[in-house]
């Protein structure tokens, strides 16, 4: 049996009374969750705004502006809404790029009933969806100079479609060649200390005196490219993602000997004498933390370097003739604006009047929603699209998108 439409973003405009005394802007939906009824869109009428978020608790008769995090919708120019799992409110966003047009809205998920603890605050949390499932990431991890960052070139350089790098944040001084965003993304330590606090890291660490931290960001642009991500962090960063996040494979890095590291740093030439005996400090700890505490699912020698390559290789499934699985970009789509959501079982159905030239079609885009992965503060994985044309003429075809 089909259920009714949740929400016609349409039935709001031009003054709809919304029945809670709030003048309804026109881009506004309204979403019961328990005793909670949220209210998205509709803080500025402006069609490029960002989507404003509030909250009417119907037990005690008050609005609340919610703390939001996680990254929003880039461009906002009306959505339709509807509740998904009694814990999210999945949102098609009008006119929007295809890459972003499908986006939930966390309001009651395990992650979102954390958060409203640490905060002590209502909360919400964006995170888009996205068709397909990420490939494990990889965390690279091994004490200063042990040649982590030659090792991670290497593969880069020879498989560029494959992997991606995760341009970790970090308040230290760039290096000669270093460029911003490319390398790290150089920082002030107060603008890095309120992400972190807004929930926007995966995990960060205090590492030879100066912040570093991987973004949720990071991580999700390589995965959205179609590659498998890539962290060189230390191994309390490490330690982080084992305990918090996602399913990784964790590498570490060990050098021959202490002697080696030194000449290797030293040979770098990129630290100053204080810098490098600092970094030969703390790799004992790191190399003594990396062998015992099992987080590492791999340890690799660096001592030969080729012959190191070939085992990081081997271990990523590269090695010999192994063929290469380039997973495709996520494919997404793109509601027009005149569009409408509805819930039958456990599908989503959009349905999108489009005007052709000689052609008048209704082009309904079905989302599986039942193996959905991952979510907030990341993505939401594993979105399964089906779009089927009917032309006046009955039913055209079904195209299978993912
Ligand atoms: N926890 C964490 N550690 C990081 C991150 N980015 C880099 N690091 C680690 O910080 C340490 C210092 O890195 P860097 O200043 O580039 O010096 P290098 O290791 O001598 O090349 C290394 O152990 C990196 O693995 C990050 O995002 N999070
Ligand atoms: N197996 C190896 N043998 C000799 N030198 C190496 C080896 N691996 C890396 N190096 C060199 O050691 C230095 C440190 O390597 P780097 O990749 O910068 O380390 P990390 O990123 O772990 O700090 C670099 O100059 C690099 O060329």
């Amino acid at each position: 049996m089909g259920e009714a439409p949740a929400f016609f973003v349409d039935n709001l405009q031009n003054g709809f009374s919304n029945g809670f005394g709030l003048k309804s802007k026109g881009f506004e939906t309204f979403t019961d969750v328990g005793d909670k009824t949220f209210v998205i869109g509709g803080a500025n009428s402006d069609s490029t705004s960002s989507v404003g978020i509030q909250i009417y608790d119907k037990s005690t008769g008050k609005w609340v502006i919610p703390t939001v995090l996680g990254t929003k919708p880039k461009t906002y120019k009306g959505h339709s809404a509807i509740l998904l799992n009694e814990d999210r409110i999945m949102i098609s966003i009008r006119g929007s790029t295809p890459d972003d047009c499908i986006w939930f809205l966390e309001v009651d998920t395990e992650y979102v009933k954390e958060q409203k603890k640490d905060f002590g605050t209502e909360v919400v949390a964006w995170s888009k969806g996205v068709t397909g499932v990420a490939e494990k990431p990889v965390v690279i991890s091994g004490p200063s100079g042990v040649g982590k960052g030659t090792l991670i070139n290497m593969l880069m350089k020879e498989f560029p479609s494959m992997f991606g790098f995760s341009v970790s944040h970090t308040t230290r001084a760039p290096r000669g060649m270093e460029k911003n965003g490319v390398h790290y993304h150089f920082t002030e330590r107060n603008v890095m200390e309120n992400d972190i606090k807004h929930g926007k890291f995966l995990e960060f660490a205090s590492v030879h005196g100066n912040l570093y931290g991987t973004s949720i960001e990071a991580v999700e642009a390589v995965a959205d490219s179609g590659k498998r991500c890539i962290l060189d962090i230390d191994v309390q960063g490490a330690r982080s993602v084992r305990a918090n996040y996602l399913d990784a494979v964790f590498i570490f890095i060990c050098p021959p000997s202490m002697r080696e590291l030194e000449e290797r740093l030293r040979a770098r030439g990129t630290e100053t004498e204080e810098q490098i005996l600092k970094r030969l400090r703390n790799a004992e700890a790191e190399i003594e933390q990396g062998k015992s505490s099992g987080i590492f699912d791999y340890i690799l020698y660096n001592d030969n370097l080729e012959e190191c390559y070939e085992n990081l290789m081997e271990l990523l499934g590269l090695g010999g003739s192994a063929p290469i699985n380039q997973k495709p970009a996520s494919k997404v789509i793109d509601p027009p604006s005149n569009h409408s959501v509805s819930k039958i079982n456990n599908k989503m159905v959009i349905n999108c009047e489009t005007k052709e030239v000689g052609n008048e079609a209704k082009n309904l885009i079905i989302l599986d929603v039942s193996s959905l992965k991952g979510g907030a503060p990341g993505r939401t994985r594993g979105l399964n699209i089906h779009a089927i044309d009917l032309f006046s003429d009955g039913l055209n075809g079904i195209h299978e998108l993912s």
